[in-house]
């Protein structure tokens, strides 16, 4: 079928089996062919295609609606609401956003990107819905990765406490981005087996329609035997006993299965968890049997071999990372890491490797990651939570009233700071500073390059005296010589990059090469630019910001991050509270919008923090002189 003709699902009404199975034969064929040039979350998707054709055949989407938890799977449901001929530009700047976007399609009820918000928002749909009176299916789709996330267990809760219509989709595909851990994993697992459960439920029903009726006394008797036989066969009923009506294991490839449950489903009262049993990669071998979670979201590749196209390059950040914390453990045995569902993405399965017992993946639980690694400060311990600049968000209360609070000597590796391009607005790691910077005792730290970051880890570790933030960018360092020995770095020391009487450009990581590139082409005008690697946002050097305010030359803070609360603000905070009032500072970085999908430097131009741009702020301050002869 020619995907490129679909505008709506409502074709789908008119499918046969068999038809709707040749459907799903050309999604994938779709999916495999367009991600080898763009890249994206193939993994995700491919596992739930038949999941997604009998959703959009049996309901009526948008009145019936339908919430993909994390987003990233929601590819199949984009191409059956009429968007297949954007995939060319998926992920792309000005182009198709790899998560569900309300300004891209009615289809879209609800905005992801982080995991385990689906329930919470099923909920809020299903309690409008029926105080509005109207009459719709509310089906959130959660992963049984997302499902590790406490907020959907929160969710569970309320729900199974309300007793709402809704379907709760649970798609276990016993991954998360890397194999799937916890205590609810297994219990799963030992729901997927036990579908017996079910074969002898309905055993005993038909045995017991044989029995001649000999009064409620045996009726009775065998619910309570089929009640303690659920309990017997299927570990706790955890989601029975939370007050859902469990349908499962399903087999979430087969649609004649799924077609069953879910009109069961629509017709039965309260919500209804249906655990759906998927493939992650289904119906690609590469993918398929990808069990260290490659093919979760990636570049582009070669569809053939399955090669994925690796573009050589220096070490990246997270690799230096790992490679630094291998060093640290080998010396010092307080050190322990820890991860939330993002071993691969962290780097912290190559320390793990090495240091199996010294690496916890709690799941996707930042909460948890982040007040587990106060608790083990306390005890002496050296925690490193290794953490994703934008899902660190998700342990904000933790950082404050367990941490900071506590002013516990935790190490935040904060990966992924600053813009992150392709996964877009929900994944930009762009207000840590701001969501940091007020907390009383923390520290934040942004090394120039990957051998800054190591010697910044080693001394983050080795200190004592509270909590730190070191932050560092997604992507390859600039392959600079690494120092054989780490050493412990002055922190709270700024850096003069380069000397400038006529204007000073604060700045640190990824926005250093910006200003020493505009300070070159300035000199070329006559101006002579300073640069300062300011490479503790917090404590500022308030030394060196004092000497600059009685030089009375202009100031331009530059950062890739929200300005808002971010550097600058700080700075601006310093002049005012020591009562230097004439000092001009003009700060560049994230405007107070969120910063859609596309590469980096496509997003960098469109927000001005480039050398041009900096070169325009600068004109601005110092008059252009004469150009020198
Ligand atoms: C709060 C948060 N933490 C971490 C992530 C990174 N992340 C994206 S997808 C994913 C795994 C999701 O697993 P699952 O829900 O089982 O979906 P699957 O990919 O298996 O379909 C993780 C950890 C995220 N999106 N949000
Ligand atoms: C969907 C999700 O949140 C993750 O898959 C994320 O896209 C990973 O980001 P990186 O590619 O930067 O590791
Ligand atoms: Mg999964």
């Amino acid at each position: 079928m020619d995907l490129l003709s679909i505008k709506d699902p409502t074709f789908l009404k008119g499918l046969n089996d068999e038809e709707l199975s040749d459907l799903a034969q050309d999604i994938r064929n779709f999916l495999i062919e367009k991600l080898s040039v763009t890249g994206g979350h193939l993994g995700p998707n491919l596992g739930v295609v038949e999941l997604t054709l009998v959703m959009h055949q049996l309901f009526d989407s948008p009145n019936d609606k339908f919430l993909w938890d994390v987003g990233h799977q929601a590819y199949v449901h984009k191409i059956l609401t009429g968007r297949a001929d954007q995939f060319d530009q998926l992920r792309q700047y000005k182009g198709l956003c790899g998560f569900p976007k309300r300004s891209e399609s009615d289809h879209d009820v609800w905005e992801t990107g982080h995991s385990s918000t689906s329930l919470s928002g099923a909920m809020g749909m299903a309690i409008a819905r029926d105080m509005q009176g109207k009459d719709n299916t509310v089906i959130p789709v959660i992963g049984d990765g997302a499902l590790t996330g406490g907020m959907a267990l929160e969710a569970l809760n309320h729900i199974g406490h309300e007793q709402k219509d809704m379907i709760v989709v649970l798609n276990d595909n016993e991954m998360s981005i890397a194999p799937n851990v916890g205590a609810l994993h297994s219990m799963l697992g030992r729901m997927r087996s036990a579908g017996k459960y079910q074969k002898a439920k309905e055993d005993l029903e038909m045995l017991l329609k044989k029995v001649p009726a000999v009064g409620g006394r045996l009726a009775a008797t065998a619910e309570r035997v089929k009640d303690s036989l659920k309990y017997l066969l299927v570990s706790g009923m955890f989601f029975e006993e939370m007050g859902f009506t469990y349908l499962g294991p399903i087999d979430g490839h087969d649609m004649q299965e799924l077609k069953s449950n879910f009109t069961y489903a629509k017709k039965t009262k309260g919500p209804v968890l249906m655990h759906v049993i998927t493939k992650k990669g289904k119906g690609y071998a590469p993918a398929e049997n990808d069990a260290k979670g490659t093919w979760h979201g990636l570049g582009p590749y070669k569809i053939e071999s399955g090669e994925v196209v690796k573009k050589p390059g220096p070490p990246s950040y997270s690799g230096v990372f790992a490679e630094t914390m291998k060093k640290i453990a080998r010396t010092d045995e307080r050190l322990v890491t820890v991860t939330a569902a993002m071993p691969g993405g962290t780097g912290l399965d190559k320390f793990a490797k090495e240091f199996p017992d010294r690496m916890f993946d709690v799941g996707i639980a930042e909460q948890h990651a982040t007040t587990m690694s106060a608790g083990l400060a306390t005890q002496g311990m050296k925690p490193v939570f290794a953490v994703y600049s934008t899902f660190l968000q998700r342990g904000y209360d933790q950082l404050v009233h367990d941490v900071c609070r506590q002013n516990l000597p935790v190490v935040f590796a904060i990966d992924r700071a600053g813009l992150v391009g392709a996964d877009g607005e929900t994944h930009q790691g762009v207000f840590d500073i701001s969501y940091l910077r007020h907390l009383p005792n923390m520290q934040i730290v942004h090394p120039k390059d990957e051998n800054e970051l190591q010697h910044m880890l080693y001394t983050a570790v080795m200190q004592n005296n509270g909590p730190i933030a070191v932050r560092y960018p997604r992507g390859n360092g600039f392959g600079i010589p690494m120092d054989e020995e780490l050493r412990e770095l002055p922190l709270g020391k700024w850096e003069v990059l380069k000397e400038g009487a006529d204007l000073s450009i604060l700045t640190f990581g990824t926005m250093i090469p910006v200003a020493m590139e505009a300070a070159e082409q300035l000199k070329q005008a006559g101006i002579e630019v300073e640069v300062i690697n300011a490479r503790s946002i917090k404590p500022l050097d308030k030394e060196m910001l004092n000497e600059l305010a009685q030089q009375e030359k202009p100031i331009i803070t530059l950062e890739e991050t929200a300005l808002l609360g971010g550097f600058g603000s700080s700075v601006l905070e310093h002049f005012h509270e020591n009562s230097y009032h004439s000092v001009v500072v003009e700060r560049l970085g994230i405007p107070d919008w969120y910063i859609e999908h596309g590469s980096v430097p496509e997003l960098l131009e469109e927000i001005g923090l480039t050398v041009d741009g900096v070169q325009q702020a600068v004109h601005k301050l110092v008059p252009r002189k004469r150009q020198r002869a």
